[in-house]
């Protein structure tokens, strides 16, 4: 019931149009009232063989309510859609937007595919019960006063009786409410969970081939269709059995009302022109209910989408992000400065970094080498504020890193990480990502400058070349080099390099390295690399094991007194 409430939320950012539907959805109940009305009086009219002015007077009547009955009917399919897509929009946004504050620790949390279907699928299906359900029941509301009234002046029994038909359909799903959504929720958990696992499947298609297990996977994602089918009969099954206890409610209304008023006329309390409009009105009086309760059972998957659109929108968000924070403060060539810093990813989990200090100076650049899961990309995440520690742990330009407007920080820092991801678009838009209003010669510039503008150039389209999603139809040094252009062109104080060149062959690396040495000049760098050669010339290399700093020093001091980077360095020479 809190989740219902909940839900009923969103129509505050389209009250407008909430109303604007709710008048829409009274003028068709009243223009279908009065089409029937006239009709009614119409036939009474022909059976008393009243003069042909008054009956013709009826039959307009009754075709022009018609007339408009069928504008307003057109007029709101067309309104809905937009309604619809108001509300629909403003649900995703806000989804989408607490996903970009929660950020990569909350994302690496949770299946990409349940998220994309929860946005994507979900919140359409909250469609009808928003926009439908919802104001219907307003209707239903002020359509029940109107007829009660109406009905108690043709005959009082009926129309008390219509009034209490009314309520028992308005009630009949909330009493139904309770047993149902536990069913719901298991519908849409299996309906995420088989739609995350088909993406899962079509990204790691190569890997499955290769791996010989595609018939395997493909069985188990059937055996999860025939469990999403099974959950969906079960939900079928109850909503059926609320909307047949409403039909039944309705056609007993409908049925009783019109024999009372028979008893009525027989027991002479009304002339047989009363029962003429009952038999006609009584059906047309429980028509919204009938609406109503279609509408409620095309709401129930909405409904079942509820507790995960609500689990995300009320995640709590870390501390920092609520804060009044700075959105100044860090300089040109920013000093960083970490300070016993310790982390674990999960609460109680195995420290990742355990008591790491070091200092990246002020227009230098420095590196991290170490082993794999050593901890180095794990010192980039918390840099770019996605994890949070303890306070006072990371200072830039002796600022806690804290104390930094998440947005304003990450627009102090430009990163080109291990997997580069290229969205969907063309290549001018995946560099102008970095920093929208650079000119198309800036843009140029910086793909010069990360050794990618001649490759370019020679796509098919140049620069408004198409790349697939994730950048899927260009090899990995491509993509990795369009990365550093993006990180060329955002200008930021601190660079960070992640392991960037790891998907270069070596000509390639040498000419980005010459063209990263003019991007880390005057600024403050920080490289993470597999490949040693790309670390040599930095002005300090810390070298890290299982989380410690074990050594620091320039490359030729580590050679000399450092053993595990000896190691690493010869490592690296065999490979
Ligand atoms: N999101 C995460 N949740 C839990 N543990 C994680 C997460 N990311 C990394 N780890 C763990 O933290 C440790 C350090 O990982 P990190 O990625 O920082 O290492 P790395 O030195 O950058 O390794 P590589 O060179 O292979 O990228 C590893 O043991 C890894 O398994």
């Amino acid at each position: 019931m809190n989740h219902f409430f909940r839900l009923v939320y969103f129509l505050k950012y389209a009250k407008k149009e909430t109303a604007i539907r709710i008048l829409l959805g009274l003028g068709i109940v009243g223009a279908q009232f009065s089409q029937t009305w006239f009709l009614a009086k119409m036939v009474i009219a022909v059976c008393e063989k009243r003069n042909m002015k008054e009956i013709l007077l009826f039959f307009l009547a009754e075709f022009l309510s018609l007339f408009i009955r069928a504008g307003l009917i057109k007029y709101q399919e067309y309104f809905l859609k937009k309604y619809a897509a108001k509300v629909k929009n403003e649900i995703r946004s806000q989804i989408l937007d607490k996903i970009m504050v929660l950020g990569p620790s909350f994302k690496n949390d949770q299946r990409t595919g349940n998220l994309q279907s929860l946005i994507t699928d979900g919140v359409e299906s909250l469609e009808a019960f928003l926009t439908q359900y919802i104001p219907q029941i307003a209707v239903v509301i002020f359509t029940t006063i109107f007829v009660t009234t109406f009905m108690c002046r043709l005959d009082r029994t009926v129309g008390l009786l219509l009034f209490f038909m009314s309520a028992v359909t308005v009630i009949v799903p909330h009493v139904f409410m309770p047993a149902v959504s536990d069913v719901m929720v298991l519908y849409w958990k299996e309906y995420a969970q088989l739609n995350a696992q088909y993406i899962d499947d079509m990204q790691g298609m190569s890997t499955l081939k290769s791996l010989g297990v595609s018939k395997k996977e493909g069985k188990r994602l059937k055996d999860q269709a025939i469990g999403f089918a099974a959950e969906s009969m079960r939900n079928l099954g109850i909503s059926l059995s609320d909307s047949t206890l409403i039909t039944i409610c309705i056609t007993a209304g409908t049925s009783i009302s019109i024999l009372l008023s028979a008893i009525h006329v027989a027991q002479g309390k009304i002339p047989y022109a009363v029962l003429i409009q009952v038999l006609f009105l009584a059906g047309e009086c429980l028509k919204p209910m009938n609406d109503l309760s279609i509408y409620w059972h095309n709401s129930y998957t909405g409904l079942s989408v509820a507790e995960e659109l609500l689990y995300v929108l009320d995640y709590p968000v870390p501390e920092k992000t609520k804060e009044n924070l700075q959105t100044t403060g860090i300089g040109e060539k920013p000093e960083i400065v970490l300070r016993n810093l310790s982390f674990q990813y999960e609460k109680d989990g195995a420290d990742v970094l355990k008591n790491v200090d070091m200092v990246f100076e002020s227009g230098k650049v420095t590196a991290i080498a170490g082993k794999s899961g050593s901890g180095k990309s794990t010192i980039v995440n918390l840099l770019l504020g996605f994890y949070e520690t303890e306070k006072n742990r990371i200072q830039i330009d002796g600022k806690a890193l804290e104390s930094f407007e998440s947005d304003y920080l990450r627009s102090q820092i430009s990163v080109v990480f291990q997997d580069s991801f290229l969205f969907y678009g063309t290549v001018r838009d995946n560099i102008r990502m970095a920093r929208p209003e650079a000119s198309d010669a800036e843009i140029i510039q910086a793909a010069m400058a990360a050794n990618v503008h001649e490759f370019i150039v020679n796509l098919p389209n140049g620069y408004d070349t198409l790349v697939g999603e994730r950048g899927a139809t260009l090899s990995g040094g491509e993509r990795q080099r369009i990365a550093i252009a993006r990180a060329i062109l955002k200008n930021a104080p601190i660079l960070i390099l992640d392991e960037a060149t790891s998907s270069v062959d070596c000509k390639n690396e040498q000419e980005i390295q010459n063209a990263l040495k003019e991007a880390m000049k005057d600024r403050t760098t920080l490289v993470i690399a597999h490949r040693m050669t790309t670390i040599e010339d930095a002005d300090r290399i810390y070298v890290m094991q299982n989380g410690l700093v074990e050594g620091c020093g320039t490359h030729e001091e580590l050679l000399q007194k450092d053993q595990i980077y000896q190691n690493l360095v010869r490592a690296q020479s065999y490979e």
